[in-house]
């Protein structure tokens, strides 16, 4: 169940979410409220950064802005592409028995109509054999021959199904990794980094070492990226965002995982790092970016440079999603505070 909180919970979660709904140029329907619901509840930290972001310098939400938040952070997608796999999985197993249970039959009918052919040529030679067993012997072969034929007609649909099914799994496992891929930059999305961070978190549970937990997180924004849109052009912009993510697909390795996880911010999901680690790949990459020009389409003018604020942080122990990467939030915004183009690190116990 998505939301199984009490009815204290739910109450308090009413009353915090009515006045910030109240605020926003959106009705207040259920699926404002969902959205707000959630927010409150700190659960969808996802969520919780696009609002914070949107409602920056005391923005409102629209109708749109609220629709878009809806299906990007809490809409379940219609399909589970895992669920799917497993489905057509399960079906192509079923299809493959069923298969080799029909050939096998097929091989009997066969053998069994060849048999009886030859035992009846006999017999029909046989001038003792009465007109009333001649016919009855042949209608029995031309059965037989009937049923061979439906089995034969049987395996190729099964063959058919087969095709079908093979297809439908390859469909399936392109759904799954477009759903989990940033269509944009090609590095994973906020979805594959959320389920990345929760299954991080999990394996956190019982850590070699509990006094150091490794799991480091460091959030990148591009400075003034408006700017560059407004200056450029959008297309331009989406360029710019490759070339990031480029930068920092080139810095990782596995485990890590680099994401997109907003319109102009990005995240490395460091396992096994320690904080001294994370914070220097986080000035690397702040170098890199800031050394480089970026052309334009028509390659004649360098554009001016691109500069990214970072914040890095480290997973406490039995910390949860919401806070890690909350203060990995805020120590970006830290860093945007103190100038921009600059790496801002905040440890667990500083928070
Ligand atoms: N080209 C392009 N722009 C995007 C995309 N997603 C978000 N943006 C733009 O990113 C800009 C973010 O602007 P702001 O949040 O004001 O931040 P900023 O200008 O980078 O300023 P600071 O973060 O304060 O340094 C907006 O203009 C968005 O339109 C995208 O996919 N492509």
């Amino acid at each position: 169940m998505r939301y199984p909180d009490s009815m204290a919970r739910s109450a308090e979660y009413l009353r915090l979410a009515l006045p910030l709904m109240t605020r926003q140029r959106t009705a207040l329907h259920p699926i404002s409220y969902a959205v707000w619901y959630e927010f409150v509840s700190g659960r969808n930290p996802g969520l919780m950064q696009a609002v914070r972001e949107r409602t920056r310098d005391g923005s409102v939400l629209e109708e749109d802005d609220t629709a878009a938040l809806y299906r990007e952070h809490l809409a379940e997608p219609l399909l589970d592409p895992e669920d799917a796999r497993r489905v057509s999985e399960g079906l192509s197993r079923v299809l493959d028995n069923m298969a080799s249970t029909a050939a096998e039959a097929g091989d009997r009918t066969a053998r069994f109509d060849q048999s009886l052919l030859e035992w009846s040529r006999q017999l029909l030679d046989e001038s003792t054999l009465n007109a009333r067993a001649r016919e009855q012997l042949q209608s029995l072969m031309e059965e037989t021959r009937q049923m061979r034929q439906a089995m034969s007609t049987l395996q190729q649909r099964l063959d058919a199904s087969h095709g079908e099914i093979a297809a439908l799994r390859e469909e399936v496992s392109l759904a799954r990794s477009e759903a989990l891929v940033d269509a944009l930059t090609g590095l994973a999305n906020r979805r594959a980094f959320e389920r990345r961070l929760a299954s991080c978190l999990r394996a956190d549970e019982a850590p070699a070492s509990p006094q150091e937990p490794s799991l480091c997180l460091v959030l990148g924004d591009i400075d003034f990226f408006k700017r560059v849109n407004d200056s450029y052009g959008h297309s331009f912009g989406d360029q710019v965002l490759r070339a990031v993510a480029q930068s920092m697909q080139r810095m990782i390795s596995e485990p890590g995982l680099a994401a997109r996880v907003g319109g102009e911010e990005f995240a490395l999901l460091l396992p096994d790092t320690p904080l001294l680690q994370a914070r220097q790949l986080a000035e690397q990459l702040r170098t890199a970016i800031a050394s480089s020009s970026i052309r334009r389409a028509n390659g004649e003018k360098a554009a001016e440079r691109v500069t990214l604020s970072l914040g890095v942080t480290q997973l406490a122990p039995g910390e949860s999603a919401n806070d890690f990467f909350e203060r990995a939030d805020r120590a970006l915004y830290a860093s945007k505070r103190s100038g921009r183009n600059c790496v801002t690190v905040l440890a667990a116990r500083a928070a």
